[in-house]
């Protein structure tokens, strides 16, 4: 038999490493679209070795204070990671108008998003009901414009040891997946008043390595202005963490530019987590990262998100979610600035 055959007759004969054990215990909520399982045991006990490497703190330039952890989650588990979150999170690829002047805009968001959390005033009781955070009563129906979703246990875990390394605390969960190099996201900053003077983000990589690239505002001319600090670039690769604080987010901007060539084809998960603090950010992060389409899950076999098409129990009754977009007037795909604007504005 010829090296070449008995290579593949062994390849072929080994059992496919599972990629994770599933856990059978589920995270559920009716604003759920399917359940969503806990994190698998072993990545449960891999993340006790977390962060992996020291954060390495950077703030030798102009209103830069960040903490690089290279990487936070271990390495045992990265890869893993994100298969297991690319599989079990539904996620969204969301459209929104926006008005220039008298012409409407479509604005296509070049990445697929979700998002869980409530702002501060409000929490979620046992029963997963949205209560006030302070009277602990119901928040009444129509308080917000969205649905409020509770972190799943598999993002709650990740949040908790967040917590514990960063000394701050998180509501919110933002999840982006690039599915290749002309998914990115523009260069905006996440400095909303809903957010509070100084914001602190932890934010996640799991998958393809991809540029974060980061530059100061632009800086009044006059006989004090100090030098423009020079453009950032920081090849974010699978597992790292990224904490930006401090004037990071009213100082600067950052992105994940678009990318030719085959690593970033392999698919990039960014998690964040923030903390915002009235109602007005709540509607905002729903509406940017969820938006009123339909779900789209991964495709293990054809290895693409799809839109999603199942069966969704909503007040006992079930209904089926569907793929419900529309592309009216013109489609524009996010531009410079747009996000920044656009969140800017609640
Ligand atoms: O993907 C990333 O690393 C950045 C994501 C980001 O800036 C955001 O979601 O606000
Ligand atoms: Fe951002």
């Amino acid at each position: 038999m010829k090296r070449g055959a008995i290579d593949s007759f062994f390849k072929r004969s080994t059992p496919k490493k599972p990629k994770y054990e599933v856990n059978t215990d589920t995270s559920n909520h009716p604003s759920y679209p399917h359940p969503i399982p806990y994190l698998p045991v072993d990545f449960q006990d891999q993340l006790a070795f977390a962060p992996a490497a020291e954060g390495k703190p950077m703030n030798d330039q102009l209103d830069l204070d960040l903490v690089y952890y290279q990487p936070y989650i271990p390495s045992a588990i990265a890869p893993r990671l994100l298969d297991f979150l690319r599989q079990e999170l539904p996620f969204y690829r969301v459209r929104y108008n926006i008005k220039r002047g008298p012409v409407e805009t479509q604005i296509n968001t070049p990445r697929y998003t979700t998002v869980f959390g409530v702002d501060e005033t409000s929490k979620f009781n046992e029963a997963g009901e949205i209560v006030d955070a302070k009277s602990g009563t119901k928040v009444e129906h129509g308080r917000y414009k969205c649905t409020p979703r509770p972190l799943p246990q598999c993002l709650d875990y990740l949040r908790t040891l967040t917590e514990g390394t960063t000394d701050e605390t998180y509501n919110f969960c933002l999840v982006n997946y690039y599915a290749d190099g002309k998914d990115s996201i523009s260069y905006h900053s996440d400095d909303e008043r809903f957010l509070g003077p100084n914001p602190a983000i932890a934010s996640f990589s799991l998958g393809a390595k991809r540029d974060f690239l980061m530059k100061h505002k632009p800086i009044a001319p006059g006989p004090n202005a100090p030098p423009e600090p020079t453009q950032i670039k920081l090849p974010l690769g699978s597992g790292d963490m990224v904490l930006m604080k401090g004037k990071t987010q009213s100082m600067w901007l950052h992105s994940i530019p678009k990318r030719a060539g085959d690593e970033a084809k392999n698919g990039r998960i960014n998690i964040t987590f923030r903390k915002a603090l009235v109602k007005g950010g709540t509607e905002n992060y729903y509406q940017y990262n969820v938006g009123s389409g339909g779900v789209f899950r991964w495709n293990a076999k054809e290895k693409m998100m799809v839109p999603w098409v199942g069966e969704k129990v909503k007040n006992g009754e079930k209904s089926t979610a569907v793929d419900g977009e529309k592309t009216n007037g013109v489609s524009k795909e996010e531009t410079n600035g747009v996000r920044a604007t656009v969140e800017g504005e609640s």
